[in-house]
C-alpha cells in the first residue's frame, strides 16, 4: 500500500496530522477499515500513521472494545460520581469560568466542551446540547479512557503528554467518525497531567481544504490557551487557599496571644487588631476602624517615633474607653519594598503593670518565707509574731527594728505573704546601693534624664511594688534629702520618675527594717523626725539571739536537721557543743550567725557527733574572750566555778580554737605567750598534737 502525506509534524508539540488532499484523507480511513477488518494487521504497513495511534488501536483491540457500539455505554453512578467532584472540586472551580465563558459560542458553533480528569472521567462540560445528547452522549460521568471508548483525542493526550487533535476516522470507534476531537493537557506545577481539556465537533467541511486546516490549527490553540489558563487559575487559586490558611492561622494565633496586637498605617490609622487589642482600646469588634491616634495623648512620641521609621519601645498613656491607661508599646516598622519608606507599622501593647511583675518574678526577691517557716517559742519571740501577724491584715507601714540576722527580712516576707502574695514583693537594701543611685533606683527615671540613663527609661522600684509590698531595708541609711522624697510618696501614694512631667498612682505596703536607733538619729538630725513617725505607727521589735534562751537549742536542731537532709547525711550535736551554743556566747550576729555555725561545725567534725572542738574558731574565741571577762568581773555562771577554773577553760578554749598554737591562743587571750606557757604549765594542761 503507498502512503501518502499523513505526518505529525515533529517541531510543535502536538500530535496532529496534516493533509495533503482528499487522496491523504481517503488513504487514512482506508487504513482504519483495513486495520478493523484484518485482525492478523501489521504496523509496518501504517508506517506513516503516527506509531501512538497504532498503539492506541492495538491496545483498544486486546481490551476488547467494540469498535462499531452505538453510544457511549460506560457512565458513573450518582455516589461515585460525586466524590470524584469532590476530589476535583478545585479543578472544576478553575475551569468552570471558562467554560461558561465559550459556551455561548460552543452552541452556535457545535461544539462540545469537556473536562476529563485523568481517570478518564467527564466531569464538567459545557456547549452544544444535542450534540452531546447524540452521538458523543457527553454526559458528565461518562467513561473516556482507553479501555472504555478505545483510541480518542483524550486517550492519547494523556499517552502523548501533549496536545491532540484527532480526526475521527483515526478514533478506534465508529462512533466517533464524522467528529473532531482536540485534547489539550492540565498540568500541575510538577507536571502531572490533572485533566485534559477536550473540544468535540462534527466535521463540517472537507478535511482536506485549506479552510478546514486553518480553523481545526485555530480551534487547537483555543484548547492549549485554555489548558493553560485552568492551569494558571489553578495556582492562583492554590496560593489564594495557602494564604487565606496563613492569614486565618495567624488570626487565630493573634486572638489568644495576651498581648494587644495593632497594626497601623503610616497615617495611623488602623488596618488589623486583635481581641486583646479591641479590649485595651476599649472598642467593639464591630465598630468601624479608627486612627490610633484618637488613643494617644497630646505627649505622645509614638507617631514620631514611626514617622522617623524608629524600632524601640515607647511608654503610652492610651486614652481607653474608661480610663487613662499606662502601656508598654513595642513598635516594629514595616517598610514598603519597592520605596523603602514606612509603609506600616505593627504595634504590640502590654500593660506596664504586667510588664513589672514579670520583670519582679524573674528578678526580684521571690518571698517564699510564712510565718510557719519562722522557728522559735520564746515568749519575746512568740510576741513579735503575733504583733506582725495582727499588723498584716492592716495596709498600714509597718516599722521593723531588730540587730542584724535576727530574721527583718524574713518576718517582712512572712507579712507580705499573709496578706498581698499575688503581688510584687520589692526589697531595697538602703545601704547596699550608692548613695547617688538610690534616688533612681526608688523612683525611676524617663528617658534620657541622665547620662547612662537607659534609652527608654525605666520604673523604679516603688512603681514595681505597686499593689504589693515594698520592703526597705537598713531605712536608717536613706539619705536625709530623699527621706523627704519617700515621706510625699507614702503621703500622696504618687510617684514621679527622675525627669518625668507626671505622677503615677501606686499603691503599696511599706516595711521598712532597721537595726539602727532611729530615735537617736532623730535627735542628731541623721534621720527625719516626720518619717520616723510615720513608719513607727506599727513597728515590731525582733528579739536577739541571745535573748531568746532555749530557741538557741530549737534553732540549732532545726538548722542541723535542714543542712543535714538537704545534704543527704546524718550528724547529731554533743550536749557538750549544745551547751556552749547555748549559755557561752552572746551571738552578735544573731541567727544567721547560728545558722552559720551550724554549717561549719557539720563539715568540720569528723565523726558523727558534733564536739565543742568541732565549733567554728571565732566562736570559741568569743567564748574564750567572754569566759576571760566574766572571770575577771568574777560572774559565776554555773555552782563549782572558781575564778582559776574560769581561766583553765579560757586556755582550753582558746588553744582548741587555734589547734594547740600556744602563740596563736596567746594572742587571742590576749597575753604574752610566755605567760601562757606558765599558765599551761600551772593548771597542767597537756598540749596534744
Ligand atoms: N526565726 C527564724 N527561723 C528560721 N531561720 C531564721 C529565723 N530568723 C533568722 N533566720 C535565718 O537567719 C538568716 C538571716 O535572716 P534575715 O536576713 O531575715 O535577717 P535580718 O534581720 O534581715 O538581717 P540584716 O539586718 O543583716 O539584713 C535567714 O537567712 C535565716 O536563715
Amino acid at each position: 500500500m503507498t502512503q501518502p502525506g499523513i505526518s505529525e509534524q515533529a517541531d510543535i508539540p502536538v500530535l496532529t496530522q496534516y493533509l495533503k488532499g482528499k487522496e491523504t484523507y481517503e488513504f487514512m480511513v482506508e487504513c482504519k477499515e483495513d486495520f478493523l477488518k484484518n485482525s492478523d494487521f501489521n504496523p509496518q504497513d501504517y508506517s506513516t500513521i503516527n506509531p501512538l495511534i497504532i498503539g492506541s488501536w492495538l491496545r483498544s483491540r486486546n481490551y476488547q472494545v467494540d469498535p462499531f457500539k452505538k453510544s457511549i455505554d460506560s457512565s458513573l453512578n450518582c455516589e461515585v460520581l460525586a466524590k470524584k467532584e469532590k476530589k476535583n472540586k478545585l479543578l472544576i472551580e478553575a475551569t468552570l469560568p471558562l467554560m461558561e465563558a465559550f459556551k455561548g459560542i460552543a452552541i452556535k458553533s457545535s461544539y462540545n466542551l469537556g473536562l476529563i480528569d485523568q481517570d478518564g472521567i467527564l466531569i464538567l462540560t459545557r456547549g452544544n446540547l444535542n450534540l452531546s445528547a447524540t452521538a458523543l452522549s457527553a454526559t458528565v460521568g461518562s467513561d473516556w479512557s482507553e479501555n472504555a471508548q478505545g483510541t480518542n483525542a483524550h486517550s492519547l493526550c494523556l499517552q502523548g503528554r501533549k496536545p491532540v487533535q484527532l480526526l475521527g476516522p483515526l478514533a478506534y470507534g465508529e462512533l466517533f467518525k464524522d467528529f473532531i476531537g482536540y485534547a489539550a493537557p492540565i498540568r500541575d506545577e510538577s507536571g502531572e497531567i490533572l485533566a485534559t481539556i477536550n473540544l468535540a465537533q462534527p466535521i463540517l467541511y472537507k478535511p482536506w481544504e485549506n479552510k478546514f486546516q486553518v480553523l481545526s490549527s485555530h480551534t487547537m490553540s483555543l484548547i492549549i490557551a485554555m489548558a493553560l489558563a485552568v492551569e494558571s487559575k489553578l495556582q492562583v487559586i492554590k496560593s489564594y487557599n495557602a494564604l487565606s490558611y496563613t492569614h486565618k492561622r495567624l488570626e487565630s494565633t493573634l486572638e489568644i496571644v495576651d498581648e494587644g496586637i495593632i497594626t497601623i498605617d503610616k497615617y495611623g490609622q488602623i488596618l488589623n487588631i486583635n481581641k486583646e487589642g479591641n479590649r485595651i482600646l476599649g472598642r467593639r469588634e464591630s465598630d468601624e476602624l479608627p486612627s490610633i491616634c484618637n488613643y494617644l495623648s497630646g505627649e505622645s512620641r509614638l507617631m514620631s517615633m514611626i514617622n522617623a521609621g524608629e524600632n524601640g519601645n515607647v511608654e503610652e498613656s492610651l486614652l481607653g474607653s474608661k480610663r487613662r491607661n499606662n502601656y508598654l508599646i513595642n513598635v516594629n516598622i514595616i517598610y514598603d519594598l519597592n520605596t523603602g519608606e514606612v509603609e506600616s507599622a505593627v504595634l504590640r501593647l502590654n500593660h506596664i503593670d504586667k510588664i513589672n511583675s514579670l520583670a519582679n518574678s524573674r528578678l526580684g526577691v521571690v518571698p517564699t518565707y510564712r510565718f510557719n517557716d519562722l522557728m522559735g517559742k520564746s515568749p519575746e519571740f512568740l510576741k513579735a509574731i503575733q504583733l506582725a501577724k495582727n499588723f498584716a491584715q492592716s495596709s498600714e507601714n509597718i516599722l521593723l527594728i531588730g540587730e542584724s540576722g535576727t530574721g527583718k527580712e524574713l518576718f517582712a516576707q512572712s507579712i507580705h505573704n499573709a496578706s498581698r502574695s499575688q503581688e510584687p514583693f520589692i526589697a531595697v537594701n538602703c545601704a547596699a546601693i550608692p548613695r547617688n543611685l538610690i534616688e533612681s533606683e526608688l523612683f525611676g527615671y524617663e528617658k534620657g534624664s541622665f547620662t547612662g540613663a537607659d534609652r527608654s527609661g525605666r520604673p523604679g522600684k516603688i512603681e514595681l511594688a505597686n499593689g504589693g509590698t515594698l520592703f526597705l531595708d537598713e531605712i536608717g541609711d536613706m539619705p536625709i534629702e530623699l527621706q523627704a522624697v519617700l515621706l510625699r510618696v507614702l503621703q500622696d501614694k504618687q510617684v514621679m520618675r527622675i525627669g518625668g512631667q507626671h505622677s503615677r498612682r501606686v499603691d503599696f505596703r511599706l516595711i521598712a527594717a532597721t537595726n539602727k536607733e532611729l530615735d537617736k538619729m532623730v535627735d542628731t538630725k541623721f534621720f527625719r523626725g516626720d518619717l520616723f513617725f510615720r513608719l513607727s505607727v506599727l513597728s515590731i521589735e525582733i528579739p536577739p539571739l541571745r535573748k531568746r534562751g532555749h530557741d538557741i537549742q530549737l534553732l540549732s536542731q532545726y538548722f542541723l536537721d535542714s543542712y543535714c537532709h538537704k545534704m543527704g547525711i546524718r550528724k547529731a550535736i554533743s550536749p557538750e557543743a549544745l551547751g556552749m551554743l547555748r549559755k557561752k556566747y552572746d551571738w552578735p550576729g544573731n541567727v544567721r550567725q547560728l545558722e552559720n555555725a551550724i554549717i561549719y561545725a557539720i563539715n568540720a567534725a569528723v565523726e558523727h557527733v558534733i564536739k565543742p572542738e568541732d565549733l567554728p574558731a571565732t566562736l570559741v574565741s568569743g567564748i574564750a574572750l567572754k569566759n576571760t571577762m566574766d572571770c575577771k568581773e568574777v560572774i559565776f555562771e554555773e555552782q563549782g566555778h572558781t575564778l582559776k577554773n574560769c581561766e583553765r577553760n579560757a586556755i582550753l578554749n582558746a588553744l582548741a580554737a587555734k589547734n594547740n598554737n600556744v602563740a596563736e591562743a596567746a594572742l587571742l587571750l590576749n597575753i604574752a605567750k610566755s605567760t601562757l606557757y606558765k599558765k599551761i604549765k600551772k593548771y597542767h594542761i597537756k598540749l596534744r598534737y
